[in-house]
């Protein structure tokens, strides 16, 4: 993982002692499994917890030796134990201990993943609050379209990243298996009931049938979600990167005290930090074709995704949960300039209310294409000259009066059912 994007507590999960840890704590649980199931003598379990060495020196010279890290493990874990020693590992497979440890991590990478989305939802309600009325240009095409309220525009990236987290949830549900079957999935030399056990005493559930792994696809939907995410928040990123080009500037990204924008040009502010997490959401869609391509093992499992995932799982969640942190900085500091977004909305001079001048053609009787064919002729004069559409609608349409054609041209007119589409999150983001 790139340093400058891994923050804490998240970038500790992923680090080789706490690797270590989790790979103990599995050994432990099964152990204690095998005791509480008369297996083993009794208090084996609670005797090698006492003795177990985690000794990341240790670790290497035996994997050094071995070229086997589970092995490496099981020698510097077992180095000072007595006679329980016997009992360590017994019956499993690497990836029992490997696969087992992999989805306590990801379990707990997503838990801290989802409060940040909690954080990130919590500050785009209120955004979308304050801004219910505030008006401003929706554009299509990067066109000009009609008046909205620029609170819809953030309640509509509110909604996605709820989308997010239901998604999240049942991912989370995905990668909460773990698995204690063997070399080959067929419990030869553990019975089920020791993997049933101790999966519960780990809070995993267990796979209700394996190969000498957890399939990859429950990995790999996880990586998926989190990539899904990632484009939520290159979505929110990017509108404010096109809301702040200088001739727009409708809002801004914060701007902190000494904050520098261009070693050459010292007037500049730029939305760097919208920048790069379009470019983190890139890196976050990479380790997608990963995780599927690691979904496709031969027979009972091979070890070419292993490799793979020692990049993807901490990388991608240590990417998104800076996203999600900075995506709230974000927010939470956004600069909304509501008079430059006005000014905006009247740059074409009336043309945005073409539509509903139109419809009111059509409501006093004008066919369809001959209002149509009316409005564009003025709009199109509008273009070319710059007159307001709202005088040349007065001097040249005689069957709507005055008062009518004020109420076409009321931006306002366009927020009336804005209290409606919030009425469908119901009181909103509650935590
Ligand atoms: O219980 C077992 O170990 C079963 C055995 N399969 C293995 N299962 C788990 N790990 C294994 C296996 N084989 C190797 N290794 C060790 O995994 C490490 C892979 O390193 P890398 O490719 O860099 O990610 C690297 O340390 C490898 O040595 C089998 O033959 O089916």
């Amino acid at each position: 993982m790139v340093e400058r994007y891994a923050l804490s507590p998240m970038k500790e999960l992923w680090t080789t002692k706490a690797n270590l840890e989790r790979w103990l704590e599995v050994e432990l649980a099964v152990m204690e499994a095998y005791e509480k199931l008369g297996m083993i003598p009794a208090g084996s379990a609670e005797k090698a917890k006492k003795n177990a060495v985690i000794d990341l020196k240790l670790f290497e010279e035996f994997e050094k030796q071995t070229d086997h890290e589970v092995i490496a493990f099981v020698k510097m874990a077992t180095s000072k134990m007595g006679d329980e020693a016997r009992f360590f590992h017994y019956g499993l497979t690497s990836s029992d201990v490997i696969d087992t440890a992999l989805s306590l991590a990801l379990v707990k990478a997503c838990d801290l993943i989802i409060e940040q989305l909690d954080k990130l939802l919590q500050v785009l309600w209120k955004l979308a609050l304050e801004h219910k009325e505030t008006l401003t240009i929706g554009r299509t095409h990067g066109v000009h379209a009609e008046p909205t309220s620029f609170g819809l525009k953030v309640l509509n990236w509110y909604a996605e990243m709820l989308r997010n987290k239901d998604r999240l949830l049942y991912a989370r549900r995905q990668i909460s298996y773990g698995k204690i079957s063997g070399a080959v999935g067929n419990y030869a030399n553990v019975p089920p009931a020791v993997e049933k056990l101790a999966l519960e005493i780990l809070g995993l559930q267990p796979t209700p049938v394996s190969s000498q792994i957890v399939n990859r696809d429950h990995h790999a939907f996880f990586v998926f979600t989190l990539a899904l995410l990632a484009s939520g928040i290159e979505r929110i990123a990017t509108e404010i990167r096109h809301l702040q080009k200088t001739e727009v500037l409708e809002v801004q990204e914060p701007f902190k005290e000494g904050q520098k924008g261009s070693s050459a040009m010292p007037h500049k502010q730029n939305p760097i930090l919208c920048e790069r997490l379009c470019g983190l959401a890139r890196i976050m869609r990479s380790y997608v074709s990963v995780a599927l391509e690691n979904n496709n093992l031969w027979h009972e499992r091979d070890i070419s995704h292993s490799s793979a995932e020692r990049y993807i799982f901490p990388d991608a969640t240590q990417t998104i949960y800076y996203m999600l942190v900075k995506t709230v900085y974000l927010l939470e500091n956004l600069v909304v300039y509501k008079d430059r977004m006005l000014k905006n909305l009247n740059l074409t001079n009336g043309l945005i209310f073409s539509q509903k001048l139109m419809l009111a053609l059509i409501d006093k009787g004008m066919s369809r294409s001959e209002a149509y064919d009316l409005v564009q002729n003025l709009s199109l004069r509008c273009w070319k000259t710059g007159e307001s559409l709202k005088e040349l609608a007065k001097k040249n349409i005689s069957i709507l009066n005055e008062e009518e054609i004020e109420k076409i041209f009321d931006p306002r007119e366009y927020l009336k059912n804005v209290d409606e589409i919030y009425s469908r999150f119901g009181g909103g983001w509650q935590s």
